[in-house]
């Protein structure tokens, strides 16, 4: 059995780490109250969101926000830096709620819902990822502390995020100690093994903010190939540092100022010569 950090006791997920080490959420994930849902598709729908955050009450950062994820197919949401993207994930994990309008999973607001349960729904990944000085297997099973997990499980996960291969590499394999705060890792395999830690729930939402940035573009690409490739086929969300690796969604969404102006296939998008097509030639401008 694993030693937990003392700040994981009594979390189920990295998600309650994540609201303790870095938000200053009013919403109390401890309450009883609120609907579970049994079965969950994973459909999400912004409706008319309005938000400003309670520390800026002067800056609406989304208005008239709009937008639709279909259950169990990749969303990518794309734009300039400061733009909202990271709050919509923030406003779905409900670490803030809105001003107006409302958000549903599968027809139901998520207020309605209980707040650990809702967050129990998503596996989340950020830019900086969070390790522990534990091993890397450890850091791996915290996706889900009320469970054992044997290697075999372990490693599947590890296999997705193509990451396996390294740690198996490694003199003490899955038992190597990550450091502290995975400062013996690089950028790219702390990512990785992130991406893991929320595979090994098999939650029915995934939110990647920038999560594979560190990666090398073939990695990257690799990754995002796996997760298609996972049998869980879950409804996923990308906010994507790099466009070229959200090609493939299956609807892209432009944010620009303070709501989605435009949205569709890769294909769609660069036909209609708008804001994907400028935010595309921009990128390939810095190459
Ligand atoms: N906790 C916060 N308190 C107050 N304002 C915030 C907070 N977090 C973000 N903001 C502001 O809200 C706006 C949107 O930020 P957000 O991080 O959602 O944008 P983003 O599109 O994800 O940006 P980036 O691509 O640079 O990560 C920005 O103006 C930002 O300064």
């Amino acid at each position: 059995m694993s030693v937990l950090p003392d700040f994981f006791r009594g979390h189920k997920s990295v998600v309650d780490i994540i609201e303790l080490n870095e938000r200053k959420s009013k919403i109390n994930p401890e309450t009883e109250h609120g609907q579970i849902v049994h079965h969950v598709k994973g459909k999400i729908q912004f409706v008319d969101v309005q938000f400003c955050y309670p520390s800026r009450p002067n800056q609406i950062v989304l208005t008239n926000f709009n937008l639709t994820c279909e259950a169990k197919l990749m969303t990518a949401i794309v734009g300039r830096s400061g733009e909202g993207k990271s709050t919509i994930f923030s406003l779905l994990l409900r670490f803030y709620d809105p001003d107006k309008g409302s958000i549903l999973i599968d027809g139901i607001d998520i207020r309605q819902l209980n707040v650990r349960h809702l967050r129990s729904l998503f596996g989340f990944i950020q830019q900086e990822p969070i390790l522990f000085g534990n091993t890397i297997r450890d850091n791996i099973a915290y996706g889900d502390t009320t469970k054992t997990f044997s290697d075999e499980e372990i490693e599947r996960v590890a296999k997705i995020c193509h990451i396996h291969d390294t740690i198996r590499s490694l003199p003490k394999g899955y038992q190597t100690l990550c450091g502290n705060k995975g400062s013996q890792l690089s950028g790219g395999e702390r990512q990785r093994i992130c991406l893991a830690r929320a595979l090994i729930r098999n939650p029915h939402i995934l939110l990647l903010d920038e999560a594979t940035s560190s990666l090398d573009r073939h990695s990257e690409q690799l990754i995002q190939e796996s997760l298609k490739q996972d049998k869980w086929n879950r409804t996923c969300l990308v906010i994507a540092h790099r466009l070229s690796t959200i090609q493939d969604s299956a609807n892209i969404a432009v944010m620009h100022r303070r709501k989605i102006r435009e949205q569709g296939t890769h294909q769609e998008l660069v036909k209609a010569d708008g804001l994907y097509l400028q935010l595309l030639r921009a990128e390939s401008s810095h190459k």
